[in-house]
């Protein structure tokens, strides 16, 4: 649990907690130059129901996450995040092992697929919790396995959802995306930024807080 440092045109009016143990959505949120404690939710997260469509499953897994925080942390604003790869009808998580890592890279590269990730930013004890999902298209052209197993040693693919990270070295495989790209990297900005300004739990550097 740590502090992040303010630095940029947005600050803080009311405590935050990220319940997520990403460094991509710590820096992502952190972009905003705003204060915020990171405490991940540890319950292990179950899988989809029977014929869950994948944006109610992501919500549904966002929820469970930033649920466990809230009730630890009534008062604070918690932002819980979930991110799945689907290609076709299937959800694809992070890879269980190198080889599940070349079965999923080797499906994506030469298609399109979806990336979504479901939000939950929950205030527990006003009773508010708003809950959204972000779709982004994401084109791979085809890759030679070669090329796949080679990125796989680098071992960047272990922890990320569909076993590539745009923003890492796995940019190389994506040619291009249609939606947010910060979506794709875990948390949609754009969206958490708006909920949190709507509920002036993030104010414009530089406005006269109301005393
Ligand atoms: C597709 C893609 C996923 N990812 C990451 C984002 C998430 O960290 C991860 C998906 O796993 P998640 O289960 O969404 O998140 P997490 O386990 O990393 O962290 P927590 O549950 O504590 O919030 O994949 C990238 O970093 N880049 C990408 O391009």
């Amino acid at each position: 649990m740590f502090q992040m440092t303010p630095r940029g045109p947005f600050r803080i009016n009311h405590p935050i907690i990220l319940a997520s143990a990403s460094p991509r959505r710590q820096a992502l949120l952190s972009s905003l130059g705003i204060h915020f404690e990171v405490i991940p939710a540890r319950t292990k997260e179950p899988a989809p129901d029977a014929d869950e469509a994948p944006c109610a499953y992501a919500q549904r897994m966002a929820v469970f996450k930033a649920q466990e925080i809230a009730n630890k942390r009534p008062e604070a604003i918690v932002i819980g995040a979930d991110t799945i790869v689907i290609q076709g009808s299937t959800i694809l998580g992070k890879p269980r092992s190198r080889e599940d890592a070349l079965a999923m890279l080797t499906r994506l590269c030469g298609t399109t697929h979806e990336v979504i990730t479901g939000c939950c930013i929950m205030h527990k004890a006003d009773n508010r919790c708003e809950r959204t999902s972000v779709s982004t298209r994401v084109n791979m052209p085809p890759q030679d396995q070669a090329i796949i197993e080679a990125y796989i040693a680098t071992g960047e693919p272990m922890d990320k959802a569909g076993s590539y990270a745009i923003q890492g070295v796995g940019g190389f495989l994506v040619s291009d995306i249609r939606g947010s790209y910060t979506n794709v990297v875990g948390l949609p900005l754009t969206e958490i930024l708006k909920i949190l300004l709507d509920w002036e739990a993030v104010i414009p550097a530089g406005t006269k807080i109301r005393s």
